[in-house]
């Protein structure tokens, strides 16, 4: 990453709490400040930001964490706006949390806690009561039991490849698993061929995918209907996935005997046999600091550079940066954008060096560095003509 000096501050606005470690990253060319009506660039967990408007020197947004659905994207890509996320940064936090969950819902500790706190203890023969009452939480055990894991991205392969290694069985089921993740899951993992064998051969089901329009409400009476009788199911992705009314009337039914969920909400704490968890699973002191550090230098290149690594909506691209001026213009993806942006360079007597052009969809991203010296009134009067090209969202000149 280079370290250059900008034209002007950066202001960056924070919309939670968010790591100092990763708020460090930001060094004199930027400002933090969480008033700002217009800032450079926004760092975000779950903040809900679909109702906001956003100001005209807004360039990027980074989620520090996974989950995007609390961001516009759509709204932010019309606008030219990039927005990050910071993929595997939470990831073993979650995994954590989903195993200890499996195996303290199953040894009914959080009742077996709770019971024992309530006991009281001005009782003369305490430990005789609690060997009396110990028998209601008799548990059973993970070791032999058939873990199905749906979605097996960052969190989802480490929590089959550990679960393999506490002695469960492991199904999972993922169409669109990337190479990568291929790579690192273990062989012992079996395949589900449908999402339908996944809920017919499990015992616990464990979900891990983001939350889009063709994965809300996947656990239904549909998919429940196929479940074996009392499987514990856990969500650590998004309270969305779930129809709770159809949730609600499984656990009565006892067809799921548990719901461990990250996300409580007024239905959900209402439900029988429910474990409420307060979206706890990325909140660790080192997931926080990943994530913040992740989504700190992604901003920072970004604004320094143009580079762009993790993005949701605009597409991955990287020019080695050497200090000459570039123009980054992010434009439709229709024929001769390029050419257009070439022949505006040249226009103004100057030479091209080098560039980058990648499209996502119906957008591209190009970068061209200029061999010139660029000064004067050169930069903003070419920032214009390229902006003036049709079809271009954005362009900077950096
Ligand atoms: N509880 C928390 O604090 C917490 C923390 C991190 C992430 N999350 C949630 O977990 C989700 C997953 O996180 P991740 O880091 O593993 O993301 P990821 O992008 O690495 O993995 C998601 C996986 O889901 C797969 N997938 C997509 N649609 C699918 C479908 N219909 N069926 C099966 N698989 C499908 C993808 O191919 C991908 O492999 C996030 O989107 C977020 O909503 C929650
Ligand atoms: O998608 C995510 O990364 C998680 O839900 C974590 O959310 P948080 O950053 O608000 O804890």
């Amino acid at each position: 990453m280079s370290t250059i000096t900008l034209d002007k501050k950066q202001m960056i606005k924070t919309l939670n709490n968010i790591s100092e470690n990763g708020l460090k990253v930001f060094d004199d060319n930027y400002q933090i400040d969480n008033n700002s009506e217009n800032p450079d660039a926004i760092v975000v967990r779950s903040f809900h930001m679909h109702d906001l408007t956003f100001g005209d020197e807004l360039k990027a947004i980074a989620r520090a964490g996974a989950g995007v659905n609390n961001i516009p994207v759509e709204k932010c890509t019309e606008q030219g706006i990039v927005v990050f996320n910071t993929p595997g940064a939470n990831a073993n936090a979650v995994k954590e949390l989903v195993l200890t969950t499996i195996m303290a819902s199953s040894r009914n500790l959080f009742d077996g806690v709770a019971w024992a706190k309530a006991l009281d203890n001005e009782t003369e023969d305490l430990s005789k009561l609690v060997e009396a009452g110990k028998k209601q939480f008799v548990g059973t055990e993970a070791k032999g039991k058939t873990l199905g894991v749906i979605g097996l991205g960052a969190i989802g392969a480490l929590v089959a490849n550990d679960a393999l290694n506490l002695g469960m069985d492991v199904i999972g089921f993922d169409p669109f698993i990337s190479v990568d993740t291929a790579w690192n899951l273990s062989r012992n993992v079996k395949r589900a061929a449908t999402i339908d064998e996944l809920f017919q051969h499990s015992d616990y089901i464990t979900v891990h995918v983001p939350l889009t329009d063709d994965t809300k409400g996947m656990f239904n009476s549909g998919s429940f209907s196929l479940m074996k009788q009392g499987v514990q199911i856990l969500n650590f992705s998004r309270g969305e996935l779930v129809n709770e009314k159809d949730m609600s009337q499984a656990l009565e039914e006892g067809t799921v005997a548990r719901y461990i969920t990250d996300f409580p909400n007024a239905n959900v704490l209402k439900m029988k046999n429910v474990i409420p968890i307060p979206h706890l699973g990325a909140s660790t002191k080192e997931s926080e600091d990943n994530c913040a550090v992740m989504a700190a230098r992604q901003i920072k290149d970004y604004l320094e550079t143009g580079n762009i690594k993790n993005s949701v909506n605009f597409p991955n691209a990287s020019l080695p940066y050497t200090g000459k001026k570039r123009v980054a213009t992010f434009h439709q993806n229709v024929p001769n954008m390029v050419g257009q942006m070439s022949s505006a360079i040249s226009s103004f007597d100057l030479n091209i060096a080098d560039m980058v052009n990648r499209s996502r969809g119906e957008y591209a991203y190009t970068m061209i560095d200029i061999e010139n010296d660029v000064n004067g009134d050169i930069i903003p009067n070419l920032e214009r003509k390229i902006s003036q090209i049709e079809g271009v969202v954005t362009t900077r000149i950096i």
